[in-house]
Parts: structure tokens; C-alpha cells; sequence
């Protein structure tokens, strides 16, 4: 909690006007029993309107005051909690951004979801309270004490004998609060799990009917997170009347043993009414105090996930000084590349070595899992090498800015994804300030125009979230088109073309040749006949390259790669 107070800074001035306020409001609270038992006392023992009158109106300024600065103080802290959970909101946006997919992979997109939400939630009205109530309950505390001992010291005692019980109290509620705070906040994070992945996979839930299976995983997870929650209810439930409970007995033991001392002729009637006020008021306070000891502990806990994503060092990077060679372009090299996922014990990659320059293709072919995506993923620094180094221009890959590099790249995924927003938007996702030549032209190429200019609004036709109401190659086209509008250095085609078919990917590669012909690229592919003609084939096998060369090379010297060209090719098609 104490690492997300520095997001209170910027309101150091406003917290104080609140102290100030809170302060003020306090004063005129304590201030009030005393001029009641003047009124019970000296006014209507004496029967002296008049002066019952004018310290009538002295309760009612003072109460005004009062209330004017409850008012301004409740204002205040509203804002400065509110403006507290959108910087803490905004921090950890930013700094998720800055995440390595390795960092994105230990948390997990549910759970990150959970965090910046219902998490910062959480903190947020606790920190409204606290600002409300962390003040008011010592100085109304601390302040009933004194006037409670000076108006009576012997009947005080009651008050030492509640305290520690209501104490007591409070440490056993907190102390099973707090494992069931944390509860609360997994399960959460399990029940947003199940629901996005109920919501990104419905199509393959429907196809296999599992609607009821994943009806079940649901129910599961909100049973779960519902009987914590009741459990959590249960222990608030009985806290509350146990509070009260006691706050009561205290008001009948004063009233009890007040009574007594009045009659003895140790106490005046309004003083006794006066100290029963100021007991109220400690006790009012302390119950303040459990109440906080009862948020608290929950915001502790949401602020303690909060702080774990903050606390998160991404490992990658940016260097000091920045690189940007401008001598050479899109020269790429590869120097004995190695790379284990975390926590794995083989490693997706070993000892890759290569080298590509612009206007050349470079093919990479090999069986599921080989680590063809792992090799082209290193390029734009999703993951950082384990061992060995890539250089761009000669330039290790860690010595550019991240934005720099990413500059150089055309990148097209292997499952294509879109923004919510318009075709066009969707294309000038690679440029900003693309004009609507550009992406018609980048469209074009990317033999997207036919299906757009068949669309209702062409370009201007909106996509819903995801790309759902594009089929699967139309969106491979579109993410295409984005790629080719940057006109970058470097491509990487990462199984781009899986979708289209022959005819397409054939005019596809034919408009690609000429668009591209001076950046280097690398296609990541399945289909032996779209990557026959590259300047370079490089087949892996579990990691490993297995074999490297043209088409022709490969098809002498690499066992690996015969067996993928004889299971996809006819013996006329290899001649
Ligand atoms: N995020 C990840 N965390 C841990 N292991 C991973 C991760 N992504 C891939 N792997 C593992 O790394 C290996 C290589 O995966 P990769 O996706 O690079 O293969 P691929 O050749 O591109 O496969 P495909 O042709 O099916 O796309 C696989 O064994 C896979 O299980």
C-alpha cells in the first residue's frame, strides 16, 4: 500500500487543506457537548431564557461551521481519490506497455485486466476513507478523551475498560479478513479468466457444443468467488452489531455509574450528558478505526497485486545511446542464436546462424514447433536472445531504441488481428500520416482492393473488434496491407499467407516482388511450392537449423527438407 501512497504526491496541498478542514470540523464537534451542558447546567437549572437563547445560537454557528467544513472536506478527498486512481490506472497502463511478452506471459491478460480495474477500485475507496476518517477518528478520539477526563476522570474509567475489548475485537476480524480478502481478489481474477476465454473462443464452444461444459466452468468459478465473498459478508455481518453492542453496554455502564455520582452530588446533570456525548464519540471513532482496519486489510491486498505489476523491471530495454546507423539497410545477421523460454528446460532455439540483405528472400521451413515463429519473434525484441546476438546494419538489435528498430520492421503475424475502427484506420495502423493513396495502394498489393471495393463504405467500412466480420483471409490481407504501408527495411512474413488461397497467394507474391524488391525479407512458411523460389531456405528442426540453401542445394544436401518437398510435391512439380 505505502508504494502506491507516492501517487498521492501531486495532492500533498489539497490533503492539507483537508487536514485543515477536517481539523476544524472536529473542533466544533467537541466543542458542542460543553455548551449543551452549560445550556442543562447554568440555563435551565437557573430557568435563564436568555441564556439559553444565546448559547442556543452560539450551537447552531458553530454546528454551521462545522458542517461547511465536513462538506468541504468530503469534496476534496472525493477529488483527490478520484484523481489518485487515475494516475495509478494510467501508470500501470504505461508501464504494461513497456512488457516484454515474457513479463505479459507471468501475469497473464485476465489478471492484468482485474488489476487495473477492480484492483485500483479497491484502493481508490480506501483511500477516499482514509482521507475521510484517518484524521477525524484520533483528533475526535484523543479529543474526547481529554474532555471526558477533565469533565470526570473517575467515570473515564469506563472507557479504559471498553477500549482494549473493542481492540481486541478488531485484531480478531482483521486477522480473518485478510486471507479471505486475498481470496476474494484470485477468484476474481479466475472468473475473468473463464469469461474472456468464454467470449474469445464461443465459435469453437458452439462448433463442439460445449456450451454446457463451459456453462459449468463458469458456475464453478462464481460459486467459488460467491462463498468467499459470503464468508467475507458473514465476518462483516457479525463485526458491525458486536460494535455496536458494545458502544451501548458503554452508554448504560455511563449512564449506570453516572447516575450514582450525580446523585452523590460529584456531577451535574448536563456534565453527565455532555460526557456521554464524548464517550459516544470515542467509541464512534474507534469504530471508524475497526472500520478501516476492515478495508484496509482488502485494499492492502489489491494494492499489494497492483504494486507487483509495478514493481515488474522489463527486461528489455532501451540503450543508453541510442543507435541508428544510417550507412547500410535492412542487412540482417544472425550470430549463433540460442533461446529457452523462460522456465523451459529444451531450448526453442540452438545455434542459428545466418545472414540476409535487402532484396533478398529468406525462406524459414520446418515442421510444427520447430521454432519458426520463436526465430522471427526475436527480431523486434518480443523476446531478447539467451545466447548470441542479432545485428541490423551491423548494429546488435539491443543497441537501437526499441522504436527504432520497430521502425525498420514490417511485421505480419501469424494470426491476423484488427482494430475496432474503420478499414483505412486499420491500414494507417503502419503509418499515421499515410495518405489515401498509400493505403489504397498498400491494399492494393496486398490484393485486399476487391474485397474492400465490394464493401458497402470501401474503405471507410467498419470492423468490429478483433476482425470478426472479416474472414480469415481477408483480415491476413489487411494486416498485409498494414505491414506493406510502412515500407520498412525488413518483412517478416510469419505464416502470413496460410490462409489465402493458391490463386491469391500466387498474385499475392507476384505484387509483393516488386513492392519489396529493396527490403529484405523472411518468411516464416508451410507450403514448400510459395517458398521455392527464395534466395534462402533455412529448414529447422526442433530448434536446430537442419539445413541451408536454395531449393535445389537443399534438395541434394538436406534430408529434413526432402521429406517436407516429397510429402507436398508431386515428382513433377520438384522436377
Ligand atoms: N510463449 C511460449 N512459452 C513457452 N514455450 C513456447 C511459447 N511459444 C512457443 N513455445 C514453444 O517453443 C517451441 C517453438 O514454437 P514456435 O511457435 O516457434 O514453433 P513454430 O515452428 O512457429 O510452430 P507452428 O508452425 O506450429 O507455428 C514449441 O515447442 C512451443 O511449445
Amino acid at each position: 500500500m505505502l508504494k502506491l501512497i507516492k501517487f498521492l504526491k501531486p495532492y500533498r496541498l489539497i490533503i492539507c487543506a483537508i487536514v485543515l478542514l477536517v481539523f476544524i470540523q472536529s473542533l466544533s464537534q467537541l466543542f458542542l457537548p460543553g455548551l449543551m451542558a452549560d445550556i442543562v447546567d447554568n440555563g435551565i437549572v437557573s430557568g435563564d431564557i436568555n441564556y439559553i437563547f444565546n448559547v442556543g445560537l452560539v450551537m447552531i454557528l458553530v454546528t454551521l461551521g462545522g458542517t461547511i467544513c465536513a462538506i468541504g472536506a468530503s469534496f476534496l478527498a472525493s477529488k483527490t481519490a478520484i484523481g489518485f486512481g487515475k494516475q495509478v490506472r494510467s501508470s500501470l497502463f504505461t508501464h504494461i506497455q513497456s512488457f516484454s511478452l515474457n513479463e505479459y506471459d507471468k501475469f497473464g491478460a485476465a489478471s492484468l485486466i482485474t488489476r487495473t480495474t477492480n484492483d485500483i477500485v479497491q484502493v481508490q475507496m480506501v483511500v477516499l476513507m482514509m482521507l475521510r476518517m484517518m484524521f477525524t477518528a484520533p483528533l475526535m478520539m484523543i479529543g474526547g478523551i481529554i474532555m471526558a477526563v477533565s469533565r470526570d476522570p473517575q467515570l473515564s474509567m469506563v472507557v479504559f475498560i471498553v477500549m482494549p475489548l473493542l481492540v481486541l475485537t478488531i485484531t480478531v476480524i482483521a486477522k480473518k479478513g485478510l486471507p479471505l480478502f486475498k481470496a476474494v481478489q484470485t477468484k476474481l481474477d479466475k472468473l475473468n479468466r473463464v469469461m474472456r476465454e468464454n467470449l474469445t473462443g464461443i465459435r469453437v464452444i458452439r462448433a463442439f457444443n460445449r456450451i454446457d461444459h463451459e456453462q459449468n466452468r463458469f458456475d464453478v468459478a462464481n460459486k467459488d468467488l460467491t462463498n468467499t465473498a459470503i464468508k467475507v459478508n458473514k465476518l462483516m455481518a457479525v463485526a458491525m452489531p458486536l460494535m455496536t453492542l458494545l458502544l451501548n453496554l458503554t452508554a448504560v455502564a455511563t449512564i449506570w455509574y453516572g447516575s450514582f455520582r450525580v446523585d452523590a452530588g460529584s456531577m451535574q446533570v448536563g456534565d453527565l450528558m455532555a460526557f456521554l456525548q464524548y464517550i459516544m464519540f470515542i467509541m464512534f471513532s474507534l469504530m471508524m478505526v475497526s472500520m478501516m482496519f476492515v478495508m484496509i486489510p482488502r485494499a492492502m491486498v489489491s494494492a499489494d497485486r497492483v504494486s507487483k505489476v509495478l514493481e515488474v523491471e522489463p527486461k528489455i530495454k532501451d540503450p543508453e545511446t541510442k543507435n541508428n546507423p544510417k550507412k547500410k539497410k535492412g542487412h540482417i545477421e544472425f550470430k549463433n542464436v540460442s533461446f529457452y523460454y523462460p522456465g523451459a528446460e529444451k531450448p526453442a532455439l540452438s545455434n542459428i546462424s545466418f545472414s540476409a540483405k535487402p532484396g533478398e528472400v529468406t525462406a524459414i521451413i520446418g515442421s510444427t514447433g520447430s521454432g519458426k515463429s520463436t526465430l522471427v519473434n526475436l527480431m523486434p525484441r518480443f523476446y531478447d536472445v539467451t545466447c548470441g546476438d542479432i545485428l541490423i546494419n551491423d548494429v546488435s538489435i539491443k543497441d537501437f531504441s526499441q522504436k527504432h528498430l520497430r521502425e525498420k520492421i514490417g511485421y505480419v503475424p501469424q494470426k491476423a488481428l484488427l482494430f475496432s475502427g474503420t478499414i483505412s484506420d486499420n491500414i494507417r495502423y503502419g503509418k499515421d500520416n499515410a495518405s489515401d493513396e498509400e493505403v489504397r495502394h498498400a491494399a492494393e498489393t496486398a490484393q485486399a482492393l476487391e474485397f474492400i471495393s465490394d464493401m458497402k463504405d470501401g474503405f471507410e467500412s467498419e470492423i468490429n473488434q478483433g476482425g470478426v466480420n472479416l474472414s480469415g483471409g481477408q483480415k491476413q490481407r489487411l494486416s498485409i496491407a498494414r505491414a506493406l504501408i510502412r515500407k520498412p527495411e525488413i518483412y517478416i512474413f510469419d505464416d502470413s499467407f496460410s490462409a489465402l488461397d493458391f490463386k491469391t497467394d500466387a498474385q499475392l507474391r507476384k505484387a509483393l516482388k516488386s513492392e519489396t524488391k529493396d527490403s529484405t525479407l523472411l518468411i516464416v512458411g508451410q507450403r514448400v511450392s510459395s517458398i521455392m523460389d527464395a534466395d534462402r531456405i533455412i529448414v529447422l528442426d526442433q530448434g536446430k537449423i537442419a539445413g541451408m540453401g536454395t531449393h535445389k542445394e537443399l534438395m541434394e544436401s538436406s534430408e529434413v527438407y526432402q521429406q517436407i518437398v516429397f510429402s507436398q510435391l508431386s515428382k513433377e512439380e520438384i522436377a
